[in-house]
């Protein structure tokens, strides 16, 4: 996967810094769980899953208390053909009358103009900040894509929709490897000033660590205040739990995460799954964290994508209960 890479992304980056101290009183008492499963769990998936079973999956997870669940992308289906199905997915969302949100990914007007067809109420535009990274995945440069999003902010703006923005390899890229903060910074806050109300900090490939985490908020809490932040962290080298408590450290508040660990960028590949939701929700429990999620019913939906997808769950939490 990245055999001999590991060491660029660990090396140099906490030496000299201190290790701050944190007392249970200074982590946030409730954190706001934002569930990608139905979307960045399920678009690297191979074979094509049913536009049923993941509106059965969406509905599970919706009865879990989970308030914000990610439900597709408006991206080519082309490029991503497992979200191909999302004016489907919308239009029966559209008959949801619980108050769960389900924004979608948007990644240009065009996106933005079906997925006001469907009646969607909150989108996420989603940059990075590696120019490698977003030419694969979006296919433009950094400084021609936040022109994009400026101009689906305009046209989302109009229509009164929220949107929530994510920046991509903020601690290392597939491509071009560590990933300085100061980078970070810039492109959360041009996200930030463009109208998000909520930014997503990705470790996309999984490579972060608590050094790293700490390496990048610092610089870019110096731009984008702490409840304007959520983290978006995937597991590839076992780091995510670290990584979010890290960024609870520091005040942030809302946290990513995939039901059964599904998930992997299609454009960052050696990617696993992101932090399984299950876990964070035990060890936020754990910690008297309020979520408003309820376990079991997060780990019920977790087996039933997993039964339909063929597969254990990634989830050690689900894996230790079930047995
Ligand atoms: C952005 C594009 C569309 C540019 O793709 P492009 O090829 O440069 O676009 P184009 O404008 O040249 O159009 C080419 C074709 O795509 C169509 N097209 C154009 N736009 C759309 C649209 N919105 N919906 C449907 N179709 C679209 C367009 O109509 C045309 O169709 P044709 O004439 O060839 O039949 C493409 O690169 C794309 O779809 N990329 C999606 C990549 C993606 O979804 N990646 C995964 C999500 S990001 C992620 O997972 C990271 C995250 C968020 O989780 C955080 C983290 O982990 O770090």
């Amino acid at each position: 996967m990245f055999p001999c890479t590991t060491s660029r992304f660990i090396k140099g980056t906490t030496t000299s810094m201190h290790l701050r101290h944190f007392t249970q009183q200074s982590l946030p008492s409730l954190v706001r769980i934002v569930e990608v499963g139905p979307r960045d769990g399920l678009q690297n998936e191979k074979t094509v899953v049913s536009t049923e079973v993941k509106l059965n999956f969406i509905s599970k997870l919706a009865q879990s208390g989970l308030t914000h669940v990610e439900a597709t992308s408006f991206v080519s289906p082309k490029w991503v053909p497992q979200m191909a199905d999302h004016n489907e997915i919308m239009t029966a969302l559209k008959e949801d009358r619980s108050e769960v949100n389900y924004p979608v990914l948007v990644p240009n007007i065009k996106g933005l103009e079906s997925a006001l067809k469907v009646g969607v109420k909150e989108i996420a535009i989603f940059g990075a900040v590696s120019e490698s990274f977003t030419q694969k995945n979006i296919n433009c440069s950094i400084a021609e894509s936040l022109q994009r999003f400026e101009l689906v902010m305009k046209k989302a703006q109009e229509h009164n929709l929220k949107v929530r923005g994510y920046v991509s390899c903020v601690v290392g890229c597939p491509y071009e490897g560590p990933i300085k903060p100061v980078a970070v910074a810039k492109v959360a806050k041009a996200m930030k000033g463009m109208g998000c109300y909520e930014v997503s900090l990705g470790d996309t490939i999984g490579v972060g660590t608590p050094g790293t985490m700490r390496a990048m908020l610092e610089q870019v809490l110096k731009e984008v205040e702490p409840s304007d932040l959520a983290v978006h962290c995937h597991d590839t080298y076992g780091q995510a739990l670290a990584n979010i408590l890290t960024a609870l450290e520091y005040q942030i508040s809302v946290v990513d995460s995939s039901t059964a660990g599904l998930g992997g960028c299609p454009y960052a590949k050696g990617a696993s799954g992101n932090v399984a939701t299950e876990d964070v929700v035990y060890m936020l429990h754990g910690m008297s964290i309020k979520t408003g999620v309820d376990l079991d019913r997060v780990i019920e939906a977790g087996k039933y994508i997993s039964e339909q997808l063929g597969r254990p769950t990634m989830s050690k939490v689900a894996r230790a209960l079930q047995t």
